[in-house]
């Protein structure tokens, strides 16, 4: 089966490899358009970005199926908390959706996004490095290295293809 995986972000890419194992699945990456700002706001938003990047991967990628992995953040009583939704179309059914782990943002931060700069940039001079997006991610930096940003999205991804493989096989036994 052909995996389009909307992202040319190697921790995205990374993270569908380590869901979709096995000769079954060839998976590969395409853009895809978001639909969405650069800096999701809110998790309905996070939401719809990671579905569009998911149906956009599948169309442009003529693949069975599109993945969508989009990083966002929410605001709550408790702060600013990093948000990430991952998203798995399948042409003629609902996308399936899957959330990542949460944590807040130091309020530095956060003021920063609210004001209307992007996570990545933020993010890079924050810590004086590059690319902190592509590698261990905010959520690799606030949490010492316990989780990086491939493990987060491993982790939604499994929880896509388990959500998928739980669906077929549930059609697959109606058939029966
Ligand atoms: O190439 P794409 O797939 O767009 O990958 P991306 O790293 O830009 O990822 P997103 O668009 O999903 O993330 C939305 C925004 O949040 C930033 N971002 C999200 N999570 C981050 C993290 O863990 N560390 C640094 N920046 C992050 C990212 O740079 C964007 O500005
Ligand atoms: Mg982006």
């Amino acid at each position: 089966m052909k995996v389009a995986v909307g992202s040319k972000n190697p921790v995205k890419i990374r993270a569908a490899k380590a869901a979709f194992i096995g000769a079954d699945y060839e998976i590969f990456a395409i853009d895809a358009e978001s639909g969405v700002s650069d800096q999701p706001m809110s998790d309905e938003e996070t939401i719809k970005g990671a579905v569009n990047r998911a149906i956009a991967a599948a169309e442009k990628g003529e693949a069975e199926i599109g993945i969508g992995l989009e990083g966002g953040v929410q605001q709550t009583p408790y702060g600013l908390l990093l948000c990430n939704w991952g998203a798995l179309a399948v042409n003629g059914k609902e996308p399936f959706i899957a959330g990542g782990a949460r944590i807040p943002l130091p309020d530095e931060v956060a003021r920063q996004l609210l004001a209307g700069s992007e996570l990545g940039p933020v993010m890079d001079e924050y810590v004086k490095k590059q690319n902190v997006r592509e590698k261990e991610g905010a959520i690799g930096i606030f949490t010492n290295g316990q989780i990086n940003r491939s493990e987060m999205f491993t982790h939604v991804m499994k929880l896509l293809a388990g959500q998928f493989e739980y669906d077929r096989n549930q059609t697959k036994q109606e058939k029966l």
